[in-house]
This record gives C-alpha cells, structure tokens and sequence, in this order.
C-alpha cells in the first residue's frame, strides 16, 4: 500500500530514514545509485557496533535464512561490506513487503563505522544487486504490485526533514509540473542522457554523457570539463587537494548551474551551489568532478532544488521545483 517516511538530514552528508526490518529499527539511508539492502547486523565484531543500531536475526520471528548466500558491495568513494542473507518483513512509512532480502552485515569499512546510518536500501534496478548466487530484488521491486502506480518519489529539502513518498507523488512537496524524461535502466541506474550544461545562461555541450539520479550521493559529480567551465567562472577559486575539491572565498558570487535531464534543463541556484565551510573562510563547492567516464552523478544537492520521481512504468525519472 501507498505511503511516505520521514527522511531526516543526518550530518548534512546523507537522509535517514527509519525503517522496520523484522520489527527491528534502524535509521537507514535510501540509495537510488545502488540495489542492496543491507543492514548492521550483530554478526558484526561488537567495536563496529557502537553508535548504532542493528538487526539481530534471532531476535525476528519472521526472518529466514536464504542458506549460502552471500553479498559483498564495493562502493565507488571506496567504501564497502559484506555478509549474508535472508529474508524479513520490512516496513517504510506506510509500505510493508513480506519476504524482503535482507543482507546482513557480517564486515563494514571504516567509513560505514563512523557513518550515522545503521544500513542502507538501495532502489536502483536489481540487475546491480550484489548477493550471490542469485541476486535480490530491491524494495521497491517487491513493492511495486501493492502500490497504486509503481513509482516512489525523493523529497530532500536542503537542511530540513524530508520524504521518501511510495506509489504516489505529492502535490504539497513540489510546485509546477513534473517533467519527465526516459530512463534506460541497462546499466542498473537511473540514467538518461545529460549532453549539455549552463553555467549562468552560458550554455556548454558535453555529447555522450548520462546522468543518473542518487540519493546515496552527496554532491553533484560532472565531468572535469563541465567542473572547470564552472570554477573558471567564481574567481578565487581552486582545486584544494587537502580538502579534496574545488573550494573559494565564501562571499564568492556564485553562478546557478542547469543540468540537461533528458534535453530538459534543471536549474541549480548558487546557494546550493556552496555546501558550506571547508576551513577558516574558504567554502566547499557543491559540484565536484566525477572522476574518468561520462556518467555524471546527480546527488542531494539536486534533491534540496527538486522533487525526483522514480517512475518504474517506462522507465522514466520526473523532477518538479521544490
Ligand atoms: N560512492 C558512492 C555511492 C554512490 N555513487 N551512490 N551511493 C554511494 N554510496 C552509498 C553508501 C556509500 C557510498
């Protein structure tokens, strides 16, 4: 059935939200960049565990072992885990599934440690689910047959609670009309074509490249061609190795940046643009490269200026102004 969870902003890097894994709560952050849900788990050594909560499979009268199964997830930023599977029922907001595959931590990188969320649920397209031998359908997937349209929608406003709606949109979180692109989903992302950028109104081609909308992403990540047309732009500005990007002064006047979606422009504003204080008066920006390849990354930063919604009839994604 239809439903919304509160998404909380958490350390101004990620949106928990709490969820019900065998009538267990864990404060887990939604990924639409990957396809595992996995959770803390007390298989976990115990100095892991500390400033979490976590899933102890025992403790569930309705968990089920999917016997020899196992998952291990390689995250791009570096970080990782691994461990085993089962099934459990699993409640957002108002959205129950009954036999959820549930990957339980067994070893977490140091990142995950330190890291406010207890687990995460990935809603990107199963064809990237980690588990082995037989990868597990998302959430979302499971989902889908008992929601009124098979879509689930991300409201992520900046520094403020925010929503992860299931099987509706809502008209109170957006104003305007959502545009909605084609999504092709072979990669396992939420991704459609991303050949063009403005930087201000100055408009800038980059052919061959995707985007893919992730919430398990912090920034906005674009090629270093796109990245460099942007900071040649906010004078003062340079690449910091030590704080790993591009900062400037913080009074620097800041361009907006519009970012194709399917050959449809949205527009970033530079408040958003300035994802605050790297040290003493120099100001992190909100766009950082992306690395090699042309798939841009689309991260929450996007999700603070617009209503994304995940549409699985098609596929396609929709944005609308926050
Ligand atoms: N890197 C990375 C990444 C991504 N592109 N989407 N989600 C990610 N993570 C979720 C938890 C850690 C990283």
């Amino acid at each position: 059935q239809d439903g919304s969870a509160t998404a909380v902003p958490s350390d101004g890097v990620e949106y928990l939200v709490s969820t019900s894994v065998g009538g267990q709560s864990l404060n887990l952050d939604f990924d639409t960049g990957s396809a595992d849900l996995w959770v803390f788990s007390s298989e976990l050594p115990s100095s892991d565990l500390s400033g979490h909560s976590y899933y102890t499979s025992s403790d569930s009268s309705t968990f089920q072992s999917l016997s020899g199964y196992t998952w291990d997830i390689s995250y791009a930023d570096g970080s990782g885990a691994s461990g085993n599977v089962g099934t459990d029922t699993v409640v957002i907001g108002g959205t129950t599934v009954e036999g959820q595959a549930v990957e339980l931590a067994e070893k977490v990188s140091s990142t995950f440690v330190s890291d406010a969320a207890d687990g995460l649920v990935g809603l990107a397209f199963s064809s990237i689910n980690t588990v082995s031998p037989t990868p597990q359908s998302t959430f979302f997937e499971n989902a889908q047959s008992s929601l009124d349209s098979p879509l689930f929608a991300a409201y992520l406003p900046n520094n403020a609670d925010g929503a992860y709606d299931f099987g509706y949109t809502d008209d109170s979180k957006y104003s305007g009309d959502i545009t909605y692109t084609d999504v092709d989903s072979s990669n396992g992302f939420w991704e459609y074509p991303s050949t063009s950028y403005k930087v201000g109104s100055t408009t800038h081609s980059q052919s061959g490249y995707t985007g893919i909308s992730d919430t398990g992403t912090t920034l906005i990540l674009m090629g270093d061609s796109a990245v460099t047309a942007y900071y040649d732009q906010v004078s003062g500005s340079s690449y910091d190795s030590s704080q790993g990007g591009y900062v400037f002064d913080c009074s620097a006047d800041l361009p907006t940046l519009s970012i194709s979606i399917g050959g449809n422009y949205a527009t970033i504003p530079a408040s958003l643009l300035n994802f605050g204080t790297a040290s003493g008066s120099s100001c992190f920006g909100s766009l950082q490269s992306v690395g090699s390849g042309t798939q841009n990354i689309y991260g929450d930063v996007f999700f603070n200026a617009f209503y994304g919604v995940f549409d699985a009839s098609g596929p396609s994604f929709g944005f609308a102004t926050v």
